[in-house]
């Protein structure tokens, strides 16, 4: 459905360039749920529009839904759906109008149009809000509407950046709902970004780590979190003068890495949490250190981003 070979974008601002994408090869197949996740600035906007005809890349090729995004973007633009940041929605009219229009500029008669937009708004649960203005509408239900603008021409595959940006966690639940019902009732495939690391590792089978225009990990959450990050140990020295010595005998545990502490708190991760921690608190207790807490934490995306770049992606956006 994507297949993108070394695709590069370079912005150039009067005398200076930016090279924000720099080098991106993607395959997703038909029915797939990809989330693309990276820090702000790390290129994923500048991905999509390039993936959805909007923005010519500076070298490189792509296909999209079996069409080249640069010679043959028109044709991308009627098989996909792109519901961008800002929305697709003006204010001036209504939201039914807004729908038919949606449809028209893809070639619908007008009564064609005007039923598959009261389909729609049905299936987004915006049900007899055709005569209504987006003004009027909550941000949850306005992000609802964006989706069905996106889906007016019953596109194979949807492109979503930041879904659920801005949302209460209750709005932003109801908009996965729809997404996910989306691909079982019609295969939809979906690529999106998100900033929220536990709604990627919750919703999507497959995510996409972009940073510095470049992608640095892809695969499942969990093989991601296993190969790249680890679990995490944390125990609470009784007497933090223990803690040189504790780090010591924590740096042989299998797997040790990322030994870091803070006063009596010490942390690493290490392969598996469950052989590990039993072994190291046996190994403090024959040394004689006293601890007060012990415990281990599955790794999360934003370790794998830790492990992957030094940086964590919450930081970034700090
Ligand atoms: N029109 C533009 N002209 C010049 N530079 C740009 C332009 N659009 C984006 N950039 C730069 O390209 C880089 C990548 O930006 P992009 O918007 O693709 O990142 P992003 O990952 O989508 O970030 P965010 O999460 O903040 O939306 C950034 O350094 C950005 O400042």
């Amino acid at each position: 459905m994507i297949h993108a070979r070394g695709l590069t974008k370079t912005y150039t601002l009067k005398k200076t360039s930016v090279d924000a994408v720099r080098g991106v090869d993607l395959d997703v197949e038909p029915g797939q749920l990809v989330a693309f996740l990276g820090p702000n600035g790390a290129g994923k906007s500048t991905c999509l529009r390039m993936l959805t005809g909007l923005l010519p890349p500076t070298s490189g090729t792509a296909r999209v839904a079996g069409h080249d995004v640069t010679t043959e973007a028109a044709a991308v633009r009627a098989r996909i759906g792109y519901i961008g940041q800002k929305g697709g929605a003006g204010e001036a009219f209504r939201i039914g109008d807004e729908l038919v229009t949606q449809g028209r500029c893809y070639g619908m008669t007008r009564r064609a149009a005007r039923s598959r937009a009261e389909e729609l708004l049905t299936v987004v649960g915006l049900d007899g809000m055709f005569a209504r203005k987006p003004s009027t509408l909550s941000g949850g239900q306005r992000r609802r509407l964006d989706i069905a603008l996106g889906l007016m021409n019953r596109p194979p595959l949807l492109f979503l950046d930041e879904p659920s940006t801005g949302l209460d966690p209750a709005s932003r639940a109801d908009i996965w709902s729809h997404i996910l019902r989306l691909r079982a009732d019609h295969g939809t495939t979906l690529f999106l970004t998100t900033h929220y690391l536990e709604e990627a590792d919750a919703m999507a089978e497959r995510v996409v780590v972009i940073d510095q225009g470049r992608i640095i990990a892809d695969g499942t959450a969990r093989r991601l979190k296993a190969d790249l990050a680890g679990d995490r140990l944390t125990v609470t020295l009784h007497d933090p003068a223990d803690v040189p010595r504790a780090a010591e005998i924590a740096a042989g545990l299998p797997g040790a890495a990322g030994l870091a502490s803070d006063g009596p708190r010490l942390t690493l991760r290490v392969a598996a949490a469950d052989r590990a921690l039993p072994e190291f608190v046996r190994a403090l207790d024959a040394a004689g250190l006293k601890i007060d807490t012990a415990e281990s934490s599955r790794p999360t995306l934003d370790d794998v981003f830790l492990a992957l770049t030094g940086r964590t992606i919450q930081d970034e956006e700090a």
